[in-house]
């Protein structure tokens, strides 16, 4: 855990204003993105308590508030703008998100706080965050969807030997999206057994990052398991939707999606933005702030 900074005055009472307001009985939950957990005193109140989900960049401790009692989400470790920050924290914490929900999301530089947004999940009105449709069909493990996301996010990051690089991973539905695809290059993951090729492995994921240099797709089992890279997915005889200045890449992923029951998260590699499509429309985009390449 970070060592305490010291924390001014000013910051302590804007924090208190604001866990005052999340005690309210308007608001669902307050997602807290920092690593510096909130001090315990200001933790006093159950109710509070019960509402806090914390979301930061630390597995081990992830796992400490967890053992505490507490609501926590593990997101990657990038630089982001805040409103970045809050989305891709807003998707990691989406199971424990019901619709009609009020979300008070939190987050700032280091212990001091700075960046407060209200936002109700399943709203209509709110095209900040459409987490509606980002809650995906029971079938894709929450856990495998956050691990592609994170592996997608540090591609966009970190790219190859400091090289920008895109890629396309492309989960679920996998034997028709392996129907409508077809092998550019060497399977690289074929003869390794279905527990060596697990993306919930964190030991394959440096392979995954190195492949994402090949051309083409990722195939990704609803259970995590990487049945190919390389693959060239159908490209043509469907309309899409895709914005201006997104090209074949991005069109692939939307023509993917829109023809299976697929979801497939696109690395650009030209901005390092990672978006997320679903029935042929994006339906989530992260864009990067501090590039590292
Ligand atoms: N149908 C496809 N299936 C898999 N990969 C594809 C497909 N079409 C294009 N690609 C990959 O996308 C790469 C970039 O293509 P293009 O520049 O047109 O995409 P883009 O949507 O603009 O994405 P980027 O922002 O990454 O450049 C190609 O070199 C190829 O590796």
């Amino acid at each position: 855990m970070p060592s305490p900074d010291p924390i001014s005055r000013f910051d302590k009472e804007l924090l208190r204003a604001v866990l005052t307001l999340a005690s309210k009985s308007e608001v669902d939950h307050l997602l807290f993105v920092s690593d510096y957990p909130l001090p315990a005193e200001e933790l006093r109140s159950k109710s509070l308590k019960r509402k806090l989900i914390y979301a930061v960049t630390s597995t081990p401790l992830v796992a400490d508030l967890v053992e505490e009692g507490f609501r926590a989400v593990h997101i990657p470790p990038y630089e982001y703008s805040r409103m970045e920050k809050l989305k891709v924290a807003l998707v990691a914490a989406g199971n424990f998100l019901h619709d009609g929900d009020m979300v008070l999301c939190l987050t700032g530089h280091k212990r001091s706080i700075d960046t407060l947004v209200r936002i109700k999940v399943g709203a209509e009105e709110d095209d900040a965050v459409p987490l509606e449709s980002l809650r995906l069909p029971p079938e894709f493990d929450p856990q495998v969807v956050e691990a592609v996301i994170s592996l997608a996010l540090a591609v966009g990051q970190e790219g190859f030997e400091g090289h920008p690089v895109g890629s396309i991973f492309v989960m679920g539905d996998s034997i028709a999206v392996l129907e409508k695809s077809k092998q550019l290059t060497i399977n690289p993951f074929q003869g390794l057994s279905e527990a060596e090729r697990n993306i919930l492995d964190p030991r394959i994921h440096e392979a995954v990052k190195n492949f994402s240099v090949l051309d083409g797709a990722f195939v990704i089992r609803e259970d995590g398991v990487v049945l190919a890279a390389g693959r060239y997915l159908q490209s043509a005889g469907e309309e899409t939707r895709i914005p201006l200045g997104l090209g074949a890449r991005h069109a692939a992923a939307a023509i993917t999606t829109a023809t299976t029951k697929a979801v497939a998260v696109v690395v650009s590699q030209t901005s390092g933005s990672v978006r997320i499509f679903r029935g042929g429309e994006i339906i989530f985009e992260v864009h990067q702030s501090h590039r590292r390449i």
